[in-house]
């Protein structure tokens, strides 16, 4: 007789009904469980209740019981040491904190917030007395949200992904725990290394370094010219700094040379502002110059914190992967706009619209510091000459400026000699200019991400901003998605808008790569020029480019080089395409631009 048999005489005569299916077991998700749920004195005798043993979970569980299971409820509560009631209390009063200031957090064991910047005396943080007055000296009243979390964080030395609104004093947030972690200056090298995607934003946190770091003695270096990197700090050097500040592509050039002229064996702390944007993958983002970075720094004490004001999948990933002992935090709602920014969406038909628009806005007056986005370094020449030609204060910034020009521009905008300021994405992440009353994206943006990045701009540190966002027939596939952003900050948007067909991913992707090919700002009539003017330096570059590649590919004989084979047939292509264009003489006005 085997299993089976026995199972069947044994269940003679016995009926057996369908079992009611059983709620759905949720999946484990890959993400460390928040540490803070509503832990306070009501739920812990439940937490009791869960451990006791089967014959007494009946009794509680019998509807009869009611009473005896409140009984139980009550008696456990008062079996609580003092010591677990000041811990419940404890947990309550900090996850009160955390959600009168908007505040998430996933980890273990998080370190509970801090409400002024005096806190950071206690013991447990040691601050360094000098670092907390250049803290005082910046007369900040308090410690805003992301610092209030952030800080103990760090000064904690645990690992950390941050997302704060923009203008919400992330920098303070990274350089205070870096500062004092590092303590002291020593000639051991590079300790600390903070990475930013922009050299216009690198040198604005060195500035702020360096007035943190004020009579603490520590060394702090922003990668200016990379030739002079051998004197500054390659291995004969004597004169060694503590915190590098730079964008990761001067990094990687350095690491590369041989002998290499960073060492980042010291490195402690590592950290990324606008993280996301640096971890973005594919053709000339930074993805690829990160991991060798990152490789470099093989200090195991190395520390690693990410900053910014949007997140990304990806970021999230990598850092769970990774980071041990991590700790995200979120102020508000992740990928969102700053509440303090009132919104505008103006619809101006075409794109000779656009000028008539912002020339409305002069007209009406302007009340500057303005920033004025465009998608492209040619469209934001075209709108600097049309708005010097109004006679407007402006000027221009752009990746084809010379770092010379491009640092003076900043200067001159921050010290209120420029009123209005046009620039490319170049400038959308991180730059803290005081005070700007106005961004006006002059093109729409290519992402929300872009969009929230460029508004935030203005409405910084708790202060109002405004902006203005024209779009086209042309921008309605992404017209949606912004929209929704603004309602959700608190904006109103008509309803139309709100309910427009939403874009597939592929589109989305497509149209954040390569921005849409517009008609030129220019109002300038061009006069017809002869063909052999036309041939502009893109031709010659390129047969310029050809003649090596094709010397090259004759040494290289027998074994041949495939990829020149390939390089030579784009550049053919190029060179057909630049000669079709020459044959088909100048751009008429109202021409398409190719927008690079
Ligand atoms: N506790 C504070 N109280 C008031 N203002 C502050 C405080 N901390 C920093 N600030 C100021 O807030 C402004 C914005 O700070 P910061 O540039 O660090 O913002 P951010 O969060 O990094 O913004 P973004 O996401 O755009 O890079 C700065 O001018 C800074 O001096």
């Amino acid at each position: 007789m085997d299993t089976f048999d026995i199972f069947k005489q044994l269940t003679a005569g016995v009926r057996f009904t369908r079992k009611r299916e059983s709620a759905p077991i949720p999946k484990t998700q890959n993400i460390i469980k928040e540490e803070t749920p509503q832990t306070n004195l009501a739920r812990l005798p439940k937490k009791e209740e869960e451990n006791q043993p089967a014959s007494e979970f009946r009794l509680l569980s019998d509807p009869t019981g009611v009473k005896t299971n409140e009984s139980k409820r009550k008696k456990a509560k008062k079996q609580l040491s003092a010591e677990q009631v000041e811990q419940a209390q404890r947990t309550e009063h900090v996850n009160a904190l955390r959600k009168q200031h908007n505040i998430t957090v996933l980890g273990k064991d998080v370190p509970a917030p801090i409400t002024t910047f005096d806190e950071l005396n206690k013991p447990d943080y040691k601050l360094l007395p000098r670092l907390q007055e250049n803290l005082l000296s910046r007369g900040f009243p308090q410690p805003t949200p992301i610092q209030m979390q952030a800080l103990p964080i760090l000064l904690k030395n645990r690992a950390l992904m941050a997302c704060a609104p923009t203008g919400s004093g992330k920098t303070l947030a990274f350089l205070t725990p870096i500062i004092n972690g590092l303590r002291i200056h020593k000639t051991s090298g590079l300790r600390a290394l903070v990475l930013a995607p922009t050299r216009e934003l690198a040198q604005q946190i060195y500035r702020e370094c360096m007035e943190l770091t004020k009579s603490t003695g520590l060394r702090t270096h922003f990668i200016s010219k990379v030739s002079e990197a051998r004197q500054q700090y390659g291995p004969e050097c004597k004169q060694k700094y503590d915190i590098l500040i730079s964008t990761p592509n001067r990094v990687r050039f350095l690491l590369q040379q041989q002998p290499p002229l960073l060492d980042l064996k010291c490195v402690e702390w590592f950290v990324l502002d606008e993280a996301d944007r640096l971890m973005e993958e594919g053709q000339n983002n930074f993805k690829e110059q990160l991991d060798d970075i990152y490789a470099a720094c093989t200090n195991p004490q190395n520390r690693v914190a990410f900053f910014s004001a949007t997140y990304t999948v990806p970021v999230a990933k990598w850092a769970l992967r990774h980071l041990k002992n991590l700790v995200r935090v979120t102020i508000g709602v992740q990928n969102s706009a700053t509440d303090t920014v009132q919104q505008e969406l103006l619809f101006v038909g075409t794109e000779s619209g656009k000028l008539l628009a912002i020339r409305e806005l002069v007209r009406q007056g302007l009340q500057p510091p303005v920033l004025v986005f465009v998608q492209s370094k040619d469209r934001a020449k075209q709108l600097f000459e049309e708005l010097l030609y109004d006679g407007i204060n402006v000027d221009v910034i752009h990746a084809e400026r010379t770092q010379h020009q491009r640092d003076n521009c900043v200067r001159a905008f921050r010290e209120g000699h420029i009123w209005v300021l046009i620039c490319t994405e170049l400038m959308g992440r991180g730059m803290d200019f005081k005070g700007v009353n106005l961004v006006i994206n002059y093109d729409f943006p290519p992402t929300t991400i872009s969009y929230i990045h460029r508004i935030g701009r203005t409405g910084r540190a708790g202060r109002a901003g405004r902006a203005i966002t024209f779009f086209t027939q042309d921008d309605t596939a992404n017209l949606r998605s912004i929209a929704q952003i603004i309602q959700n900050s608190g904006g109103v948007v008509p309803e139309y808008m709100l309910q427009m067909k939403k874009v597939r991913k592929s589109e989305a992707k497509m149209r954040a790569k390569k921005p849409l090919d517009r008609e030129d700002i220019s109002t300038k009539l061009r006069p017809e020029l002869p063909t052999p003017l036309i041939k502009n330096t893109k031709l010659s570059k390129a047969e310029k480019t050809e003649k090596v590649l094709k010397q090259k590919n004759k040494k290289s004989q027998p074994s041949k080089d495939l990829t020149i084979d390939s390089k030579l047939k784009k550049l053919t292509n190029i060179k057909k395409q630049m000669n079709g264009q020459a044959a088909g003489k100048t751009k008429p006005k109202g021409a398409k631009n190719k927008n690079k």
